[in-house]
């Protein structure tokens, strides 16, 4: 069984099918990718994973535990985590405040059975771990809120790591950061597949193919196909979806 496993899922708005019973499976330590027009439902599917959406239909289980039904904080405890494009970031407390702050937030009662110092000490290391995997070392006494928008981001995923997630969701990381801000991201990212798996909603193609050990495309709310780069790039409706070279979907 995959580690996020999404079953029939299906999600009206009115008379409009966004989700039209997808399949989908995430497996543990991959980068799962979904592409697909505007409109196709790619959002839409991660907020009904996140617990943003309530489903009409359908399964969605994280490591064998269901998750339809369960609060937002609880999927989290489940090992779910999404970056919330910087509003999960207190803009008037600096980097390193708000990494102590996530760290208490998702470690605080594993440390119960220690001193107040080693509590001190285990949460300091944690806040450091965090701002080293994500390039936040230079900036740990600026406050949030007048970082570069490049710099948030990655503030955005030190928070989101900060539950040691088994599955990240990320709904266009790339979105709104020029040339550079990018390549540092796609970076982060590719190094994250150690910690856990990725589902990557992205629109840049580049990136996409770069990172994603599997790619699913959507289409009219339904998973045309998945499968590798080489997979996609040679799939003729596929094709025709993003070229419009006639054979249609
Ligand atoms: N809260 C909502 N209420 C009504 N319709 C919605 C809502 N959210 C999304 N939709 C509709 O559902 C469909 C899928 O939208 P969604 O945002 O999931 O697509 P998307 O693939 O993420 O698009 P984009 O790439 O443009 O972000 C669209 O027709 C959209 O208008």
């Amino acid at each position: 069984m995959s580690l996020l496993q999404v079953q029939g899922l299906v999600k009206r708005f009115g008379g409009l099918l966004a989700t039209d019973h997808v399949e989908l499976g995430v497996e543990a330590g991959e980068i799962h990718a979904l592409i697909g027009p505007n409109g196709a439902g790619k959002s839409t599917l991660v907020n009904l994973v996140s617990g943003l959406f309530a489903p009409d239909e359908g399964r969605i289980t994280l490591d064998g535990v269901e998750l339809v039904g369960q609060s937002m904080n609880q999927r989290v405890r489940h090992g779910l985590s999404r970056c919330f494009q910087v509003t999960s970031i207190f803009p008037d407390q600096t980097v390193w405040a708000n990494l102590m702050l996530a760290a208490q937030a998702h470690e605080g009662s594993s440390f119960r059975f220690f001193g107040q110092r080693d509590h001190e000490a285990a949460l300091h290391q944690r806040a450091l771990a965090l701002a080293e995997k994500t390039g936040l070392g230079d900036y740990l006494n600026h406050l949030a809120g007048t970082l570069p928008h490049g710099v948030q981001r990655k503030l955005d995923v030190a928070l989101a790591l900060a539950s040691r997630p088994k599955l990240l969701l990320l709904d266009e990381p790339m979105a709104g950061m020029g040339p550079e801000d990018s390549l540092q991201m796609i970076a982060l990212i590719g190094t994250l597949r150690q910690d856990c798996a990725i589902l990557l909603i992205e629109h840049d193609m580049d990136a996409v193919f770069q990172l994603a050990d599997r790619i699913s495309v959507l289409v009219y709310g339904r998973v045309l196909t998945s499968g590798d780069a080489a997979h996609i790039q040679g799939h003729p409706q596929v094709q025709a979806v993003y070229l419009g070279t006639g054979e249609q979907a």
